[in-house]
């Protein structure tokens, strides 16, 4: 039986966790629960057909640097980039998917060969394949602002990835105050899930949610963040210690992105707090950040293919929904930005002579034409400028 340990080529495969200095903290996929536990490897080479033993004659049980215990169920390997790939300008990232060569269980070191293509890329932070974004707030305590909310729903969603929207500290407010936000979001296009830590209600369906995806964590300051992080991951708190402090303090004092290992499987990013993320995508594509105004358009579309929904005549989107003013004043941003890009750009002119039908020519205002475009899936998952920055 082979599982998802060896690609058919017999390959060594794992997710890159952390990057430290130089190295790269591997998980490997052998180890898998399914397949066998940690230091049960006999068992596994007994399972394994001739063919990969014949390419791993001199596998041992792996385990896992003692500076990375306690032990989690797949191996963790402290890998270099092989010279090759930096001739070739490959960068590893955190998330990457890699093949890893020469394992010496014994050290607990490898090298990284190859990085198999990424399916999505963030920026910041800086992570490959992450599936979904989990944003968290709170009921009470900060107070929920929807406008600070939606901000932040809005850069979650720029990022092309699944947003998964859950709202802490469900145990300050009454049922009939959870169902009557929960009626109010869901008229944002958002299924909210309500939990609270410190009660332990519905951590085990969030758990669910996660399972066996790479999700990154966001949300404002003491919505209970670290509070979620420690009660989904109960060694996350050794685990860090051992490495750099206090999961707490390791979040706040460096930039340091980190994959931990949730128990159902997957992987959860712990990110930096941060603030009030910024609009940084284009006015025209803002509207595609609503999941409200999205299902308009997604059945019928506005006369004008340029609309930006203010005051354009036969516009589908405009009216009488309960983000539309939030709406507008992203744009208003949005606009301003791209304002000041093109005049960053090219600073001489912010007009350009634009030829319109039957030979007349008119001055309109200059715009980059590449940021303006609407971007691709990619580039939009490429994107998630300062959502997350510093508290120092
Ligand atoms: N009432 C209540 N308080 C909670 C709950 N979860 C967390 N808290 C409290 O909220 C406060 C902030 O929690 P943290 O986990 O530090 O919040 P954070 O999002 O990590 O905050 P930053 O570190 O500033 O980003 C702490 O005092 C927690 O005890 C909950 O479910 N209910
Ligand atoms: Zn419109």
């Amino acid at each position: 039986m082979k599982g998802e340990t060896f690609s058919t080529t017999g390959q060594l495969l794992g997710t890159v966790l952390a990057v430290q200095a130089n190295f790269y903290r591997v998980q490997l996929d052998l180890g898998d629960k399914e397949t066998w536990g940690q230091g049960d490897l006999g068992d596994k080479e007994d399972k394994e057909d001739k063919e990969d033993k014949e390419e791993f004659p001199t596998l041992s049980p792996p385990s896992p640097p003692s500076s990375l215990s306690p032990p989690s169920p797949h191996p963790l390997l402290l890998c270099t980039r092989r010279t090759r790939l930096k001739k070739i300008g490959q960068q590893v990232m955190v998330g990457d998917r890699v093949v890893v060569e020469e394992p010496d269980w014994a050290g607990g070191r490898g090298a990284i060969a190859f990085v198999l293509p990424r399916d999505s890329e963030l920026d910041r932070p800086a992570i490959a394949n992450v599936n979904q974004i989990l944003l968290l707030f709170a009921v009470a305590d900060p107070p929920l602002e929807p406008y600070q909310l939606s901000r932040f729903l809005v850069k979650a969603e720029s990022t092309g990835l699944d947003v998964v929207l859950c709202l802490n500290k469900g145990d300050l407010v009454s049922t009939q105050v959870q169902s009557e936000i929960s009626d109010r979001l869901l008229g944002w296009g958002y299924q909210t899930l309500f939990i609270s830590v410190n009660n332990n209600i519905n951590i085990d369906k969030l758990s669910c949610q996660l399972q066996d995806k790479i999700t990154v964590l966001a949300g404002p300051s003491g919505v209970g963040k670290s509070s979620l992080i420690n009660a989904l991951i109960p060694n996350a708190q050794l685990r860090v210690g051992e490495v750099s402090g206090k999961l707490s303090r390791g979040r706040h004092t460096t930039r340091h992105v980190e994959l931990f290992e949730l128990p159902l499987g997957g992987l959860l990013a712990d990110t930096p707090g941060f603030n009030q993320p910024d609009i940084d995508c284009t006015p025209e594509e803002l509207i595609c950040y609503f999941p409200e105004a999205r299902q308009k358009l997604a059945v019928d579309s506005c006369r004008f293919s340029d609309c930006l929904h203010r005051d354009e005549p036969g516009c589908l989107v405009r009216g009488e929904w309960e983000r539309y003013e939030h709406y507008l004043e992203f744009l208003e941003q949005a606009i301003a930005r791209q304002t000041q890009i093109n005049q960053q750009a090219d600073p001489e002119s912010t007009q350009k002579l634009k030829t319109k039908g039957k030979g007349q020519t008119q001055y309109e205002p200059k715009l980059e034409s590449k940021k303006y475009r609407r971007v691709s899936r990619k580039t939009q998952q490429q994107t998630l400028q300062n959502l997350y920055q510093d508290e120092e």
